[in-house]
């Protein structure tokens, strides 16, 4: 069953929600966005937002964890493979950060054209 189409797939899921739980757990970071999301969770069921808004909310609240999880690898492969400091890691690192940003700036305005009209 292990080496199964079916099995593999199943034991990619099973690592997948491993790592995700190892995120939760270690990274200050997507803790953060964790309560983030409950709260924005939470004022959507306050504010009753549609179905198309909760679907650009969901899927603002998915790209900016994802991408904070992948910025977690890429600090991690970085400090794995050059500890020492190096201008290049650096680089490697605040280019990791920056697609985090535009994730985030992009949740904010979703979150600004969502609930500014209802205040
Ligand atoms: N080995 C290094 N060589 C050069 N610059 C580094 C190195 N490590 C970190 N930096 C610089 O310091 C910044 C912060 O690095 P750090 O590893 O603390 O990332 P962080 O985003 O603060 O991590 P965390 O999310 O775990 O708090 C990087 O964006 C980079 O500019």
């Amino acid at each position: 069953m292990r080496n199964s189409f079916i099995g593999k797939r199943l034991m990619g899921c099973k690592y997948a929600s491993i790592g995700a739980w190892k995120l939760i757990k270690n990274e200050a970071s997507i803790q953060v966005q964790i309560i983030i999301a409950i709260g924005i969770t939470i004022a959507g069921f306050v504010f009753d937002i549609s179905s198309t808004e909760w679907v650009f909310q969901i899927l603002a609240i998915s790209i900016v964890m994802a991408a904070e999880g992948l910025n977690t690898a890429v600090e991690e492969i970085a400090n794995f493979v050059h500890p020492e400091y190096h201008s290049k890691i650096g680089y490697i690192k605040d280019v990791a950060a920056g697609a985090v940003f535009f994730a985030a700036i992009g949740a904010v305005i979703i979150a600004c054209i969502i609930y500014i009209p209802k205040f």
